[in-house]
């Protein structure tokens, strides 16, 4: 066939079908090359069966992870014994995995303590099935955004009487901080009013976070994970001790679940017209079902009900006290507050919801202590998919991958299927390109030049990511919003002093576990000037 030059309109096609075509080449050798070179995300090298128990800190692992991160990228893979990791350390990363393919990454995996503890009424740690499903949904309908507002007043009332507990016993102040979450999450819960001392309900939710306490502990899921016959040894050999501590904390979680429960029933049998809480709203839907829907709808709001209130306890009250422990450490902070307040709002009341837009200061403060110290610093999570899925997904995924714009390392997707993820919500928290000097606590990170909020928000990591993201994060924001704005108003942050009238300073300790919070510290926290304790209950 003699040789043409091609027409005009030929050379029109021609080029953008050999870019297309250089394009897909491009990304098959590199894909191959990957499979080749890169079968799995990066990670520390693993000793044969124990896998990398030897690399991580037992701690703090987030901070390990996040060393990793520096060292092998924002996905990390990495083995313990068996069971595989993969980390994610960047927003982005967790966006395109959990988010994006949040119907595979929505499982929790298999904890061994947590039953045998009674935690399995959390159904935080529930793994993805019907029971979650309607557990996640009884909760939505109390603690999303639209329904989360009318527990306003409520917030407003119970933050404000903490300033009333402070004036009193200030150096009580982490005790007061469990007492407002615990008053928030009972009343909007099970319309139960907590007395400010000694109270019955908050004795009970002590006695189980206490006897739970160990199973949070890397300790006592690897022990019960491995040898779970120790729940099974009688009292009288040696080694029941972990049986005895077990059982312990069952018998509280009972008492937990069902107490504020049934007083909830009595209130609403016992009334006409019976306030509204979740429980008593729960309670008038089921009616309408039919058993055995009707016994799994109790179940599940039993669970829901506890759920409440233990995911919101330690996270509200540790947030409050990262809050404290940054102004005690920063009172130029609380002092640019204070003057923002004033000028706003004047001397005369203290803030309310309404003034919210109008002091993004204080609201700067807020995202910044969301960032600084993450309360729930790992979150984890499983692939839901059975095995003859998994297999499907993973060439999916790896073509999908290939032929898409997904961020490169989340290319590996393919591989980890069957893995644990953790996401690193620490490691998005110090990212020094979005957060420079991030250790340190800056609210102006957050304004622009002209004192405005910018669009970075941490929420956007720190209450997790897809199916499993915290359901509580409204009403979170708003009783940390309105608690820090209240306290702002009224109370001097300083350090506490000596004897000889010396500032008494301080290194900071965190204690880890389900959630991560400071260690009470020394602080001096006092009423401001103007303000008096008669008067704030009044606003
Ligand atoms: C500072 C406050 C809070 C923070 C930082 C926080 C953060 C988180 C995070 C990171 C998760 C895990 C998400 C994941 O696995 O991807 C979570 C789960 C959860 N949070 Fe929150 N939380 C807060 C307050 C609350 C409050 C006040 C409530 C209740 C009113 C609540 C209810 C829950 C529940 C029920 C889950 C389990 C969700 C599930 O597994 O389906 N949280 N939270």
């Amino acid at each position: 066939m003699p040789y043409s030059m091609p027409s005009a309109s030929g050379l029109v096609l021609l080029v953008p079908v050999s870019i297309v075509a250089l394009d897909i080449l491009r990304r098959l050798v590199r894909s191959r090359r990957e499979r080749k070179g890169l079968p799995l995300p990066p990670g520390p090298t693993p000793l044969p069966l124990l896998g990398n128990i030897h690399s991580g800190g037992v701690e703090e692992p987030w901070s390990t992870y996040t060393e990793w991160q520096a060292k092998y990228g924002d996905m990390v893979y990495a083995r313990l014994l068996g069971q595989e990791y993969v980390i994610l350390n960047s927003q982005s990363d967790a966006t395109e995995l959990l988010e994006k393919r949040s119907q595979i990454y929505s499982d929790r995996p298999f904890v061994a303590s947590i039953a045998p503890y009674g935690m399995g009424c959390n159904f935080a740690f529930e793994p993805y099935g019907d029971h979650w499903r309607l557990c996640r949904r009884i909760f939505h309908q109390t603690f999303r955004a639209d329904s989360a507002a009318t527990f306003r007043p409520l917030e407003l009332r119970t933050a404000r009487q903490i300033i009333v507990n402070m004036i009193d016993d200030p150096d009580q102040y982490a005790s007061h901080y469990l007492t407002f979450s615990a008053a928030l999450t009972l009343s909007a819960v099970y319309d139960y009013e907590i007395s400010p001392r000694n109270d019955p309900m908050m004795h009970i939710v002590n006695g189980f976070l206490k006897a739970s306490m160990p199973a949070a502990t890397a300790e006592r899921m690897v022990l019960l994970g491995i040898f779970p016959f120790l729940l099974h040894i009688p009292n009288w050999l040696p080694g029941s001790w972990i049986r005895r501590e077990a059982r312990a904390s069952y018998e509280w979680a009972v008492k937990m679940i069902e107490t504020p429960y049934q007083y909830a029933q009595k209130q609403m049998e016992s009334s006409q017209d019976p306030t509204f809480s979740m429980v008593s709203d729960h309670i008038t839907r089921m009616k309408k079902y039919d058993e055995p829907h009707r016994s799994k709808y109790g179940a599940a709001l039993k669970h829901a009900s506890a759920t409440a209130f233990l995911a919101s306890a330690e996270t509200t009250s540790s947030s409050l006290a990262n809050f404290t422990l940054a102004m005690v450490e920063n009172p130029h902070v609380w002092k640019r507050a204070q003057a923002e307040i004033d000028s706003v709002i004047g001397m005369d009341r203290l803030p309310e919801f309404d003034d919210r837009p109008s002091l993004p200061y204080v609201e700067a403060i807020l995202r910044e202590t969301m960032r600084w110290q993450p309360v729930v610093p790992l979150t984890l999570q499983a692939s839901r998919m059975l095995q003859r899925v998994v297999m499907f997904i993973r060439v999916f995924t790896y073509l999908k991958a290939c032929l898409s714009l997904a961020p490169r390392s989340t290319r590996h997707a393919r591989y980890i299927t069957g893995a644990i993820v953790f996401t690193n919500i620490w490691a998005m928290s110090r990212d020094e390109a979005r957060y420079p000097n991030a250790a340190k606590f800056v609210p102006e990170r957050f304004l622009t030049a002209e004192g405005e909020l910018n669009e970075d928000d941490p929420s956007g990591f720190v209450f997790g990511f897809g199916r499993r993201r915290c359901p509580g994060r409204y009403a979170a924001d708003a009783s940390l919003w309105i608690a820090i704005a209240t306290m702002l108003a009224t109370l001097d942050f300083n350090l506490a002093k000596d004897a000889g009238g010396k500032d008494i300073t301080f290194e900071a300790k965190y204690i880890g576990g389900a959630t991560r919070h400071p260690a009470t510290f020394p602080c001096r926290i006092s009423p401001r000037s103007h303000i008096k304790k008669e008067c704030v209950l009044a606003g």
